[in-house]
């Protein structure tokens, strides 16, 4: 984990910064989201996982304010200084890497914030590159950067790994975790990948038929090592919850090769 840690005193930890209550969502005669409740404290990270067409990208929308049309007997609120992060980076073209950190930003310390959030994120020799001219995983840490340079008090993330190859991927979740510790943002992160809720998250929530029917802390001790019988357990009950049988498992990231990795980035970590 980060050295950098901003800590958060134990009233701000205890301050709820996203609340849901009774949510509901339906398009035209499909009810997606069904009185779904949630909350998340500041500073916290919680993971969201769920089958595909669970409905996890429609919560983030409302969340992000990006969707008008949530109705029902719901209460949502959510902090007013929101980032968004997608499984693509949406830099636009035509600026280069410091001027897409920095759009929509104010105020006249812009560049010089600008500046060191690329520099956090280990681009600070890319400012004056053009987004076609970096890889995936480089556009995706520029994407971050213009996340965090904004200091926002929720980061919600999209699956913001999904496009990545798995080595990457590894190292774009060591950075984020340095990142949220540095900056400490209330964090929702929808994935796919239960090794990568389980790496990054505190607590991580299953969302199905419209409601979240699992939210379990993660309380693992020492890194996050594939090899912990806690891990394995946490992993297995995540994957049966999520519908996943026996023959499914081995899968995403259990591969000996990437927990290898996986294990080298925590020992640098
Ligand atoms: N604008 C829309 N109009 C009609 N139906 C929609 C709309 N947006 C989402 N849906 C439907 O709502 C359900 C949930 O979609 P959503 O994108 O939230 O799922 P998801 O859990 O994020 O899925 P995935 O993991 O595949 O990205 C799906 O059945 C989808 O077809």
């Amino acid at each position: 984990m980060a050295t950098d840690t901003r800590e958060l005193s134990a009233a701000a930890r205890a301050r709820t910064a996203v609340r849901i209550h009774g949510l509901e969502r339906s398009f035209g005669e499909r009810k997606v989201l069904q009185g779904l409740e949630l909350d998340i404290r500041a500073g916290e990270f919680v993971a969201l996982l769920g089958r595909s067409g669970s409905g996890k990208s429609t919560l983030l929308r409302a969340l992000a304010g990006l969707d008008h049309n949530v109705y029902g007997k719901g209460l949502l609120s959510a902090p007013a200084n929101v980032s968004v992060v997608f499984q693509d980076a949406r830099l636009l073209p035509w600026k280069r890497v410091l001027d897409n950190v920095l759009l929509g930003l104010t105020g006249s310390d812009g560049r010089e914030r600008g500046r060191a959030a690329l520099d956090e994120v280990g681009l600070a020799d890319r400012e004056s590159a053009w987004p076609v001219e970096l890889s995936g995983g480089e556009q995706q840490r520029v994407s971050l950067a213009r996340s965090l340079v904004r200091e926002p008090e929720l980061l919600l993330a999209d699956e913001p790994f999904g496009a990545l190859d798995a080595l990457t991927r590894i190292r774009m979740h060591k950075l984020l975790r340095k990142l949220c510790a540095a900056h400490r943002p209330a964090v929702l992160l929808v994935t796919h990948d239960v090794d990568e809720a389980i790496e990054l998250a505190d607590r991580v929530a299953v969302l199905e038929e419209g409601r979240i029917t699992a939210d379990v802390p993660v309380e693992l001790d020492g890194p996050r090592t594939h090899g912990s019988k806690e891990y394995a357990e946490l992993r297995e009950s995540l994957l049966a919850r999520l519908g996943v049988d026996e023959a499914e498992r081995g899968g995403h990231g259990a591969s000996q090769e990437l927990a290898q990795e996986r294990e080298k980035e925590e020992v640098s970590a």
